[in-house]
């Protein structure tokens, strides 16, 4: 249970990867396994939204159904599925890295998010403010190379960003800090799976 960690997590380095997850898919899985790798992180949590902010969630299909389906497809032994924000009573990021970072001092959170998400970071409550608490990590993604690279936020930490050389040194980062990490790609979107009938 991530929200009770064990004494020997600290110092850990942890990957927040917050999403509607509706349904999980490959996509989520390679982003979380480039993660781990060229960040050097020891965990993976995903955040399982109770429902995006800034998204419609009439017909959202519950916590518990899209956290079943997201521990079925992420099936790795680094990666683990939570409903963190649930429990804490909020579905804003900066309320969780708020929550995450004061109370385990001890652990290196990493922030991380695919492309089309940096490209509408600027949109999110107190944006700034999670980028001065927390480093964040940009997984590719297609579509959104170009709208990522040329966001808000993305000149908002322009002077930040770390060499893709250097990512084992992003979790031990003094924020903002911040990386772009290019690679393999997946080309699903749970848009696409849904219009197709693949619901969870
Ligand atoms: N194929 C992908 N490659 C890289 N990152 C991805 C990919 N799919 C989703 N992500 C990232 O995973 C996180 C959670 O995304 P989400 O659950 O909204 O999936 P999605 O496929 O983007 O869904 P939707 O199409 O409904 O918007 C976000 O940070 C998103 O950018
Ligand atoms: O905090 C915000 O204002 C905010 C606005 C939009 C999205 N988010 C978070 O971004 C993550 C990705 O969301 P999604 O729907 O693109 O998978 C998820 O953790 C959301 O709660 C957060």
């Amino acid at each position: 249970m991530p929200a009770r960690l064990p004494p020997h997590a600290a110092g850990m380095r942890i990957g927040l990867f917050g999403g509607t997850f509706n349904p999980p898919h490959d996509g989520h899985r390679l982003a979380s396994v480039i993660a781990l790798k060229r960040l050097g992180l020891d965990a993976v949590w995903w955040l399982v939204t109770p429902g995006n902010p800034l998204k419609e969630n009439s017909g959202l299909p519950p916590l518990g159904a899209r956290m079943a389906a997201a521990r079925r497809i992420a099936d790795h032994p680094r990666i683990h599925i939570t409903g963190l924000e649930a429990e804490i009573g909020t579905r804003f990021t900066y309320d969780t890295v708020r929550y995450l970072t004061q109370r385990y001092p001890q652990v290196r959170f990493v922030w991380i998010m695919g492309a089309d998400n940096l490209a509408g970071f600027h949109r999110w409550q107190r944006w700034r403010d999670i980028a001065q608490m927390i480093p964040i990590a940009v997984i590719d993604r297609p579509k959104s190379t170009l709208k990522a690279s040329q966001s808000r936020t993305a000149s908002y930490l322009l002077g930040r960003r770390l060499d893709e050389s250097d990512g084992a040194l992003l979790a031990v980062a003094r924020p903002p800090a911040f990386i772009f990490l290019h690679g393999p790609r997946s080309e699903t979107s749970s848009t696409a799976l849904r219009e197709a009938g693949q619901t969870l």
